[in-house]
């Protein structure tokens, strides 16, 4: 899988392909029939098929100040944009220059002159350009007259609800990564690199593997049954907590996941960790040992829920 700068010319094996284009942030249900309709049509042709990001997510360009709300690095995202069959991954880093481009400079001069499209797949609500003033329809207008064909793939919809990042990032607020997880048609993953932090854990007989949250989005804080993906592709169950630990000072943001029947030096490995089940809201207990028991119970449910 190839990453291209959307601001250079197109290598040419690459050029004249079919590109899925959108944040595809988290890569949900609703992205995939995008990108599944790109590649398809880019195997019937006989062209490259490419996957165009963001990034930064244009919302962090025009608001730095939110909240982080992320569902995926980019990282992820050209693993999952591989996975669906595309040949690259094309990204747009969206930054001052970028977000000044017109819909039509946008079209002509990436689209057109540096990526060489032969077509375009968009969701329907699709805009693009500076204050946002191109839209699938002017998208397909441009096609017309530049020679790319523009296509747009409605909304996906489950169980009568509309496949959104939005709608999941609402899921994982609220503490249900088994509903998040349904519309992304897998668990929200954190990806980080583990973290040395106070060490106390391995003295209460709970080795933490301790990962910063970055700009994911804040699922709710509490007690997970998650899943741990290792760089060499052991996958452990664990427990984890996701949270400020108010147990112990100074309070601190981390996801920490215990492994069970692991042991081992996660220092300096990159790790992927799902979020499976929400057990319980972190809390701060009377001592150290009431903590224990607590984490002694919720490691006993962890396992029966990843073991069923
Ligand atoms: C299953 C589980 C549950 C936990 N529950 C809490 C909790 O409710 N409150 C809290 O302050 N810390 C809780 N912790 C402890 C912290 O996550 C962590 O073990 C502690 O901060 C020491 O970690 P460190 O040595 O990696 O810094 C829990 C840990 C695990 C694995
Ligand atoms: N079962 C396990 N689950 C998670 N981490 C483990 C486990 N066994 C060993 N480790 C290692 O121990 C480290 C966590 O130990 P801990 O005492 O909590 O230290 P720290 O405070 O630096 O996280 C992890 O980063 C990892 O390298």
């Amino acid at each position: 899988m190839e990453r291209l700068d959307g601001s250079a010319p197109v290598p040419p094996h690459l050029a004249g392909g079919v590109v899925a284009l959108g944040n595809f942030d988290g890569f949900h249900l609703g992205h995939q029939a995008v990108v599944a309709r790109a590649v398809e049509r880019a195997r019937a042709e006989g062209r490259p098929a490419l996957v165009a990001t963001f990034d930064p997510h244009p919302v962090r360009f025009f608001r730095p100040d939110t909240a982080p709300f992320r569902l995926s690095t980019l990282d992820q995202r050209e693993r999952l944009f591989a996975a669906a069959g595309a040949d690259a991954t094309v990204v747009f880093s969206f930054d001052a220059a970028f977000a000044a481009l017109t819909a039509e400079q946008f079209v002509v001069e990436r689209l057109v002159d540096r990526l060489q499209v032969a077509g375009v797949v968009t969701g329907e609500d699709f805009t693009f350009g500076k204050g946002k003033v191109g839209d699938a329809a002017g998208l397909a207008a441009f096609g017309n007259a530049l020679g790319f064909t523009a296509e747009t793939v409605g909304a996906v919809a489950l169980h009568g609800e509309t496949v959104s990042s939005t709608r999941i990032r609402e899921l994982l607020r609220a503490g249900d990564p088994a509903g998040a997880a349904r519309l992304l048609t897998r668990p929200f993953a954190i990806e980080g690199v583990v973290q040395h932090g106070d060490k106390v854990g391995r003295t209460i007989g709970y080795p933490t593997a301790n990962l910063d949250m970055g700009k994911y989005l804040r699922p709710a804080y509490g007690i997970y049954a998650v899943r741990g993906h290792l760089p060499d592709g052991r996958v452990l169950n664990g427990a984890a907590n996701l949270g400020i630990r108010p147990q112990f000072e100074p309070p601190k943001e981390l996801l920490e996941p215990f492994f069970f029947d692991f042991s081992g030096d996660l220092y300096g490995q990159c790790i992927e960790v799902e979020l499976i089940e929400f057990l319980r809201p972190e809390a701060k207990f009377d001592s150290l040992d009431a903590l224990m028991a607590q984490m002694d119970a919720d490691c006993a449910r962890a396992r029966a829920i990843l073991e069923r």
